[in-house]
C-alpha cells in the first residue's frame, strides 16, 4: 500500500538571520492527501508553497503540529522535481539517475528504464551541458520517478521551460503519474497546469497562509491540455487568485 499524507495543526515561523524579524508562514495548517491523489498548491508569491514541500520532505521541521507520511508496510519513498533539474554536470544523464536508484537501494536497471520512459535512452551517456533545457528536465523527471516514489513533490517543475516544451513534459508527467497510485503535491504558478494535472487544487493565501479555496477536478484521465472544461475551471481559479 502506498503512503498518504496527513498534516495536522502545523505551524512554522522563520526568523530572518540578518534582521531578526519573525515571519509566521503557517499557523495550524491542516491538509490531507489521499492515496493516489495529486494536489496542486497555488497562491501568490511568498505564501509558503515551497516551504510546505520542504516541510513534507523533512528539509524543514514544523514548530508544532504533525506531518504523517507513510504506509503501514515501509517508509515511503520520496521523489522531488524542482524548477531547475539540479543535475550533476560532471555525470552523464544515466549516472545522474543512477545516483537516485543507488541511494534508494534499487537496482540500476530501474535508472535505464526511467530514462527510456522519458524518451532519453539514446542520451544516456550525454552530459547535462549538451542537453536542452527540456531534456535536462526530462532527466530530472526520470531521476524522481526511477525510484518508484510513494510520494512525489513537484516544485514549479515546468516554469523554466518554453510553453511548447512545458506542454510536452506535462503530458509526460501525466503518463508517469498514471502508472500507479501515489501521493502528490504540485506547486505551480500556472493555474492551467494545476487544472490539467491535479485531482484537487488548493489556494493558499495570507500570512500566515491558509487554504482559502479548494477545487476538485473530476475530469477523467488521460486529459488533454486543450479541454474546454479544464479551461473554464482554470478561469474560475484565476479569478480567485487576483
Ligand atoms: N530558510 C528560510 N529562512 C527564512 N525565511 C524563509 C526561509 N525559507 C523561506 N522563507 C520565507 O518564507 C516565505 C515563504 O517562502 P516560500 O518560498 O515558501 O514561498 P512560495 O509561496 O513558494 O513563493 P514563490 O511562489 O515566490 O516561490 C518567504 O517570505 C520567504 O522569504
Amino acid at each position: 500500500m502506498s503512503a498518504a499524507l496527513e498534516i495536522r495543526g502545523m505551524s512554522k515561523t522563520f526568523v530572518h538571520r540578518q534582521t531578526g524579524r519573525r515571519e509566521q508562514i503557517f499557523d495550524g495548517l491542516d491538509l490531507t492527501v489521499e492515496h493516489g491523489e495529486l494536489v496542486a498548491v497555488v497562491g501568490a508569491s511568498g505564501t509558503g508553497k515551497t516551504t510546505l514541500l520542504h516541510l513534507i520532505a523533512g528539509l524543514e521541521s514544523p514548530d508544532s503540529g504533525t506531518i504523517e507520511l507513510g504506509g503501514p508496510d515501509r517508509t515511503p519513498r520520496l521523489g522531488m522535481v524542482f524548477q531547475q533539474p539540479r543535475l550533476f554536470d560532471w555525470l552523464p544523464a544515466l549516472q545522474n539517475v543512477e545516483l537516485a536508484t543507488d541511494a534508494a537501494g534499487i537496482g540500476r536497471p530501474a535508472a535505464r528504464d526511467a530514462l527510456e520512459a522519458v524518451g532519453l535512452a539514446k542520451y544516456a551517456r550525454s552530459y547535462p551541458s549538451v542537453l536542452s533545457g527540456g531534456q535536462r528536465q526530462r532527466v530530472g523527471l526520470a531521476r524522481a520517478f526511477a525510484i518508484d516514489p510513494d510520494v512525489m513533490l513537484f516544485d514549479e517543475p515546468f516554469s523554466a521551460l518554453d510553453e511548447l516544451t512545458a506542454r510536452r513534459l506535462r503530458l509526460l508527467a501525466q503518463d508517469l503519474w498514471l502508472e500507479r497510485p501515489r501521493v502528490g503535491l504540485l506547486v505551480t504558478h500556472n493555474p492551467l497546469e494545476a487544472t490539467f494535472l491535479a485531482d484537487r487544487i488548493i489556494v493558499l493565501s495570507g500570512s500566515p497562509a491558509r487554504i482559502v479555496a479548494e477545487h476538485r477536478i473530476d475530469a477523467p484521465r488521460p486529459r488533454q491540455p486543450e479541454d474546454d472544461d479544464l479551461f473554464a475551471l482554470h478561469r474560475t481559479i484565476v479569478g480567485q487568485l487576483v
